[in-house]
């Protein structure tokens, strides 16, 4: 039987020096520990009461779900508590929440969008959490200039996709792990040390209902795709979407693909978010063998100027994600 390795043992490994008793580690634990709770909300659904909306809205306008609201507050709690993180950001607060006054200010920043794919939870498709942790800069309370850092300067991001199995994707800047939650235990078990994305693949995720308003350099790389063996690709590409960023790039992880939400005329910034979208999943795909730009440059250098901000997103297998930028900078 293999050896089972849990998170915390992983954590010890990879971390001898403290085995892994230090604050980051143990923010990662807290912060996983949230999302067991999660993903008990989302398998109890109905029963549990928390679909639906919550007659409110976030700061970016969009409609609030009960389980945003749920999972927005377990994160919180996780991050606050225990003196590991200075303060946190959420797709779900207007801005930046620092540790309550008497608690210890904790060395690093917490980012997260508490549940992505929101529109999905009615459906009972796939959603997830994703999360960022960067350094608090300065010692004591945080301000929002301070998670003002671009992606290079991540030290772990990971999401957890509540799917027919719930399931960690992690890194601490040395690859990716994958983990799978034994719901009887409580336990995420490491699955996968090193996932690597494939350089190449056949299959691309985009919002095709928006095709009329993209720009041309899109236009021409999803045509070619769609051209098959008979175009200049000389190869049959298949067409994925979701609409969980989490459960595409799940999938994009596991077996290869192109993720695009491009800017278009109606959106001249995509829809994602830098700061607790695109940044983490950028992470985490370098860190698999992959590539994420923003269709010009690579995701990660992005200089943040405001937490909500949005970014567009290519990212995923390597030698795809090239072309497309490719594409891109030549128009
Ligand atoms: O509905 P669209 O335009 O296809 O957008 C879907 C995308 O929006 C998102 O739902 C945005 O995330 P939230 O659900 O956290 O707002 C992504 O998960 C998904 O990839
Ligand atoms: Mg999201
Ligand atoms: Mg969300």
């Amino acid at each position: 039987m293999p050896e089972r390795v849990t998170l915390a043992r992983y954590l010890a490994e990879q971390r001898p020096e403290t085995r892994g008793l230090d604050e980051l580690s143990g923010l990662v634990q807290q912060v996983t520990d949230a999302c067991k709770g999660i993903a008990d909300a989302v398998r109890g659904g109905a029963l549990r009461g928390v679909l639906g909306s919550a007659d409110a809205a976030n700061t970016q306008g969009e409609e609030q779900k009960t389980l945003d609201v749920l999972a927005n507050e377990r994160l919180k709690e996780a991050g606050l508590w225990g003196g590991r993180a200075a303060a946190v950001a959420s797709e779900e607060e207007a801005e930046a929440v620092p540790a309550p006054a008497g608690q210890p200010s904790g060395p690093y920043l917490l980012l997260f969008d508490p549940l992505d794919g929101s529109s999905n939870i009615e459906v009972n498709v796939s959603v997830g959490t994703i999360f960022s942790i960067l350094k608090a800069p300065s010692e004591g309370t945080a301000s929002i200039e301070d998670f003002m850092q671009p992606g290079t300067e991540q030290v772990a991001a990971g999401f957890v996709v509540y799917g027919p199995s719930t399931t960690l994707l992690l890194t601490l800047g040395n690859g990716v792990a994958q983990f799978t939650l034994d719901h009887g235990a409580g336990e995420f078990v490491l699955v996968n040390d090193n996932v690597q994305i494939p350089a190449q693949t056949k299959e691309f995720a985009i919002n095709v209902s928006y095709q009329r308003f993209w720009e041309a350099p899109v236009r021409r790389y999803i045509d070619e795709c769609l051209q098959g063996e008979d175009g200049p690709r000389g190869k049959n590409f298949n067409m994925r979407w979701i609409a969980s960023m989490v459960a595409d790039m799940y999938r994009i992880f596991t077996r290869g693909g192109i993720f695009i939400y491009p800017r278009d005329a109606n959106r001249p910034d995509g829809r994602l978010r830098l700061m607790y979208e695109a940044n983490p999943m950028a992470f985490l795909a370098e860190q698999a063998g992959g590539a994420a730009t923003d269709a010009h440059q690579r995701i990660l250098e992005r200089a943040p100027e405001q937490i909500h901000q949005k970014v567009p997103v290519v990212i995923g297998s390597k030698e795809e994600v090239d072309r497309l930028t490719g594409y891109h900078q030549a128009s």
